[in-house]
């Protein structure tokens, strides 16, 4: 649809959405226009503090406007993507409480912050960016193929039953235009040889891209209905800046960055509205859902391409090899030979 805005939302009543990185920014707003169209959000949040004061604001500000239903149904949990333990402890909750996931959000993220390393030892920006996604989407795959989907759930509610299981959920990886100045590195991954912070971010999001590509063909090899879309926001005005600005230790950095914010961002509900659309509108599998407008701002979303590399087959197959053998996750499906070369 040309000129799409969150009001196209369609119903979400009955549906589950699990949004990572849920407590601020692009998260947030998602987590907030989600719920307010009925459906029930599980906030995905590193910290359980700062989700369940998140969910707190966004319930308050539904009570306070007369067009949204008061009570929205939002379950914050920890989930740490720097953690295959927590991911897995994560997934094993949600699967006791739920079950089906319509949609999965991978939206978290880190941007170009000095080098650290994850608690399984990957360095930050590659293992929560990535790692940590591909980790959740594996260990959710199980519910997602349960699930009805945004497009299966009026299907369901009129055969009476609480689920068809037409394997129509979708998994939207949050990328970024940055993925332009990302390149891979097979023999350093971990960024253990020399690290760029910003090359750092490049990658990882680069990856996102690669993952949410590859994830699809395995898709379609298996003959599964789930859609894997990714999407970018544009330039935002959210924390993701100045983290960056605060943990560069240079308070001209800080100072800089609020302004470009201020000047160039937009706001985190019109740069969260390419995830909502690539989670609820009639999007393919494989797409690449991006802001409209000039330089990618405060536009309408559109289907737009990637740039070459993120759809290198031979990088994705490496890249889908590496990261399940260093987290450890499998997807139920897909065995590298049921894949065109
Ligand atoms: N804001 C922009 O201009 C912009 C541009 C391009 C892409 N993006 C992408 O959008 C996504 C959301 O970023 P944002 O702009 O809302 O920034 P943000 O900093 O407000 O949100 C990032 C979220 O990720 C969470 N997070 C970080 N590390 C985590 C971990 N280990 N485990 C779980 N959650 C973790 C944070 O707690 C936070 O809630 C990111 O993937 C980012 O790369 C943002």
């Amino acid at each position: 649809m040309a000129d799409w805005t969150p009001a196209d939302m369609p119903d979400l009543e009955g549906t589950t959405v699990v949004v990572t990185g849920a407590n601020s920014g692009l998260g947030f707003e998602g987590t907030r226009a989600f719920a307010r169209r009925g459906a029930t959000v599980v906030m995905a949040c590193r910290s359980v503090d700062r989700g369940e004061h998140a969910a707190t604001e966004i319930r308050e500000s539904a009570a306070a406007d007369p067009d949204s239903d008061p009570d929205l149904d939002l379950d914050v949990r920890k989930c740490d993507l720097a953690s295959l333990d927590s991911i897995r402890s994560f997934a094993e909750g949600l699967s006791a409480d739920y079950d089906a996931v319509d949609v999965l959000c991978n939206n978290a993220g880190v941007m170009a912050i000095p080098r650290s390393e994850t608690e399984d030892g990957f360095e930050t920006q590659f293992g929560v960016n990535h790692l940590g996604h591909f980790a959740l989407t594996g260990r959710l795959f199980d519910l997602l193929l349960t699930a009805d989907g945004i497009d299966g759930k009026s299907a369901a509610r009129s055969a009476a039953s609480s689920r068809t299981g037409s394997g129509a959920a979708r998994i939207v990886t949050q990328s970024s235009g940055a993925h332009e100045q990302g390149e891979m590195d097979f023999a350093d991954l971990n960024w253990e040889e020399s690290y760029g912070k910003w090359k750092a971010y490049g990658r990882s999001k680069l990856a996102n891209l690669l993952f949410a590509y590859e994830l699809q063909r395995r898709i379609d090899a298996a003959d599964l209905g789930v859609r894997s879309v990714a999407c970018h926001p544009g330039y935002a005005d959210t924390d993701l800046q100045m983290r960056t600005a605060r943990e560069s230790g240079n308070p001209l950095m800080t100072v800089g960055m609020r302004l470009a914010n201020a000047v160039f961002g937009q706001d985190a509900a019109v740069g969260v509205e390419p995830m909502l659309y690539a989670a609820t509108a009639d999007v393919d599998g494989g797409a690449y859902v991006e802001p409209g407008g000039f330089m990618n701002m405060r536009g309408h979303p559109t289907i737009g391409r990637s740039n070459d590399a993120s759809y290198d087959r031979a990088d994705a197959r490496r890249l889908w090899e590496y990261s399940t053998e260093a987290t450890g996750v499998t997807f139920p499906f897909g065995s590298e030979e049921s894949l065109d070369p």
